[in-house]
């Protein structure tokens, strides 16, 4: 049947976890884990979902350019739209005047991302399968089809994209079999918070362990001392067989990242995440070199803008680890050209969960990643933020420090109406409340 696009809406959700330090870190102090969050409706009952992820002020500008956005797909047939998604895609992201904004940057892209990732829950709610499972039953032909492979190309073609996908089909059954069994290993972030006190780190390590998790990320950044401290409690707690990343935010120089790093090795960190600004390529290359004979290994992505900026981190050997974000990227189409240039320089993908509906997103690449394109399971391990999942109509689900595949139709990123109803902001009754109290001051204009 033909699905017709007829509306969008992009409501302003925000969630006030800056009140237990909730998702905060060296540079982000106080979070309120946010979303710009889209809604497609059809001339069906189906109706689209996305969301990007922000962390409070800001949001309603996304909302302004998913807005702006909306005239590109609202009219449009679903079956139109995935006939020639890389085009659709490449329109989106580059409108002749939009892009002046970005391009494929910023708050567009992010606004972009929004829109193309409500266009992939609808397709896969039309198709009645969960994302990861649409894209696994894909062929290779229809996978490069979604791909702008502009600005890439000097790295990954369509043919060498084409042949990774075409080894991927061997054995894909079975591996899919392998994720629905036993799950996909996770790593758990909700410990390590910079706002945690000792005691609430070692509550819930102890928590995180009783639930079967066996590697954790702490922040660092905040102080060589309080770092120290919290690498030494989290260590205490779970001890030196487990793993352990640390994640900066983007806190340091170059020099002083390495400097730092140095001082904290005692800790064996597997990696350190956004040692410094995520658009320095050559900064993090030059990182990850000298922190190699320390076994610190250098991660990034969840700022990483577009597929050109991964491109030049995996051309210049910054990062072991790569962390797509697909409510950062634009949307599933570009997480797949990246899963691609990844796979093609065997670079692990463990992707970004720390905010609002990250884990709901991206837990559907890292199943696709397995099943179809690295094969392997080998160093990947996909994050783990444990708030905030009870707002989600179809919560991710993790069993003994494993994601469980879900089964449910769509990219699972459909909220529940009293949440979005209780959470709009400014107008929704948790906002009005911390207003009256005194607890945030409202906004002087929306
Ligand atoms: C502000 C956010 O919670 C970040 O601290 C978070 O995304 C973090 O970088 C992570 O890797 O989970
Ligand atoms: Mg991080």
């Amino acid at each position: 049947m033909a699905v017709k696009i007829t509306g969008i809406t992009a409501r302003d959700i925000r969630f006030p976890t800056s009140l237990e330090g909730d998702g905060s870190d060296a540079i982000h102090t106080d979070p309120d884990y946010s979303c710009a969050y889209i809604t497609l409706t059809t001339s069906t009952e189906a109706k689209g979902f996305g969301h990007t992820f922000t962390i409070g002020r800001g949001t309603e500008i996304v909302c302004e350019a998913a807005h702006a956005l909306g005239e590109f797909v609202v009219g449009k047939h679903l079956q139109e739209i995935t006939a020639d998604f890389a085009g659709f895609w490449r329109a989106l992201a580059n409108d002749s005047q939009l892009r002046w904004l970005g391009p494929e940057k910023g708050v567009v892209h992010l606004a972009t991302c929004a829109i193309v990732n409500a266009v992939w829950d609808l397709w896969a709610k039309v198709e009645r399968k969960p994302l990861w499972k649409l894209l696994a039953d894909m062929t290779p032909e229809e996978l490069v089809s979604v791909i702008d492979f502009r600005y890439i190309s000097d790295l990954l073609t369509r043919e060498e994209a084409l042949e990774i996908l075409k080894k991927g089909q061997d054995g894909k059954k079975e591996r899919e079999a392998e994720l629905i069994s036993k799950g996909y290993p996770a790593y758990i972030t909700s410990a390590g918070w910079s706002g945690y006190d000792e005691q609430k780190t070692r509550q819930k390590c102890k928590e995180a362990l009783a639930k079967g998790f066996v590697r954790f990320k702490a922040k660092v950044g905040t102080g060589i001392e309080a770092d120290r401290r919290r690498l030494a409690v989290m260590r205490e707690e779970i001890g030196y067989d487990k793993l352990l990343m640390t994640d900066a935010n983007q806190r340091w120089d170059v020099s002083e990242a390495i400097d730092w790093m140095k001082q904290l090795t005692e800790f064996k960190p597997l990696w350190i995440e956004e040692p410094t600004s995520p658009d320095d390529v050559l900064g993090h290359a030059t990182i990850a070199k000298a922190l190699k004979p320390y076994n610190i290994a250098v991660a990034t992505g969840e700022h990483c803008q577009n597929r050109v900026v991964f491109k030049q981190l995996f051309q210049a050997d910054s990062i072991a680890y790569c962390q797509i974000d697909g409510c950062r990227l634009g949307g599933v189409n570009e997480v797949l050209a990246v899963l691609l240039m990844a796979a093609k320089l065997n670079v692990p993908v463990c992707p970004h969960a720390g905010g609002v509906g990250l884990c709901q997103v991206n837990q559907h690449f890292s199943y696709f990643d397995y099943i179809c394109v690295s094969r392997t399971l080998e160093n990947r391990f996909l994050e783990y933020a444990e708030h905030l999942h009870e707002n989600y109509k179809f919560p991710v689900e993790v069993k003994g420090g494993h994601y469980v595949l879900p089964q449910i139709p769509g990219f699972q990123t459909e909220m529940r109406e009293a949440s979005l109803d209780t959470h709009e902001y400014p107008i929704g009754p948790v906002w009005q409340k911390l207003f009256a109290e005194g607890t945030f001051k409202p906004p002087k204009k929306h």
